[in-house]
């Protein structure tokens, strides 16, 4: 696969035109082979929000002092939830997550925390990255399902199923530097995430053919890639993409990485229209929650296949592909 064919443009693109029937071709094709599609939309997120964003409040939130910024940590120490977590494991990584980054207080509140006056700047340019970024993820995960069979009120029950997360993250350069990576290979355990890099190259996704290929940075574009809970929903058709990040030019680096997921206490099933005789039933249902902590438990890390393993029907060895 070439990069440039996993790469859709959603200037424009609005249900009922050809350029959506064109969109939903590319993003069904690219999600089903490689679980990722590459996202371009230069007005929405064009260079004023880019600078905002990457330029100013991302660099003034990781330049603050460790125990201001510690002021943020998650109460549950140890589990990677809301709030900042620092250099953890001797990696050169720290990041602030932040839960329903579209509603004004979640920012509010970890601003708050961080700023004496609070930081209405930081906030404003956070809510409006995320309310962008969401419209475009949505766009995506309609033309996926559409793509799929799914009908329209489905995926609209589907969607209303979701809530959504941002993880601002900090890179230094790479601790390793013979191989350049500061994040080790893995799938996400969320529906999808859209990764939004900014100038300095580090997302690197893996095809089936056993290469991995570099998701450049460039400007008005992010990447959605799959995970675990789109393969359960998608009854098997999407895999969920492994990707890793590695930084040749060893730079220091700011993503951010949108996460949708089932809401707490909501079940992640196969959606009914893609069960039929020639697809029957792979997975079992299960709670994000639940699966989310399993999964780094010392039984799930010993699975090759932890999705299968879990919730797979008839289960198996826990190594098939779904
Ligand atoms: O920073 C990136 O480009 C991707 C980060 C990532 O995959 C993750 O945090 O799960
Ligand atoms: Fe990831």
């Amino acid at each position: 696969m070439e990069i440039a064919n996993a790469k859709v443009d959603l200037r424009g693109v609005v249900p009922g035109t050809p350029g959506w029937e064109a969109a939903r071709a590319v993003v069904t094709a690219s999600m089903v082979a490689h679980g990722f599609v590459i996202v371009a939309h230069g007005d929405a997120l064009g260079p004023d929000l880019q600078h905002a964003v990457f330029g100013r409040a991302m660099p003034e939130l990781f330049a603050l002092p460790p125990e201001t910024k510690q002021r943020a940590a998650p109460d549950d120490a140890g589990v990677l939830t809301t709030g900042y977590v620092g250099h953890v494991h001797g990696m050169a990584w720290e990041s602030l997550r932040v839960e329903d980054p579209t509603d004004a207080a979640g920012f509010r509140r970890v601003a708050d925390l961080l700023w004496p006056e609070g930081n209405a700047e930081f906030c404003e340019t956070m809510v409006s990255f995320a309310k962008t970024v969401l419209k475009l993820q949505e766009t995506v995960e309609v033309l996926t399902l559409e793509g799929l069979g799914v009908r329209a009120e489905s995926v609209r029950a589907h969607l209303g199923t979701l809530g959504y997360g941002v993880r601002l993250a900090h890179y230094g350069a790479p601790l390793n530097t013979e191989t350049c990576v500061s994040l080790p290979a893995h799938c996400d355990n969320s529906m999808d995430t859209a990764v939004v890099q900014h100038v300095v190259e580090g997302l690197e996704v893996h095809l089936g053919d056993g290469r991995w290929v570099a998701v450049p940075p460039e400007p008005g574009t992010f990447a959605i890639v799959a995970g675990d809970l789109l393969r359960v929903a998608s009854n098997g058709r999407v895999p969920a993409c492994l990707h890793r990040v590695r930084t040749p030019s060893r730079r220091e680096r700011f993503t951010a990485q949108f996460t949708r997921g089932q809401k707490v206490g909501v079940e992640v099933r196969v959606l009914d229209d893609l069960v039929d005789e020639e697809h029957p039933l792979v997975f079992n249902p299960l709670r994000h929650e639940e699966y989310s902590k399993w999964v780094y438990s010392e039984e799930g890390r010993k699975c090759e296949d932890p999705l299968k393993a879990y919730c797979g029907v008839g289960k198996g060895d826990g190594v098939a592909a779904a």
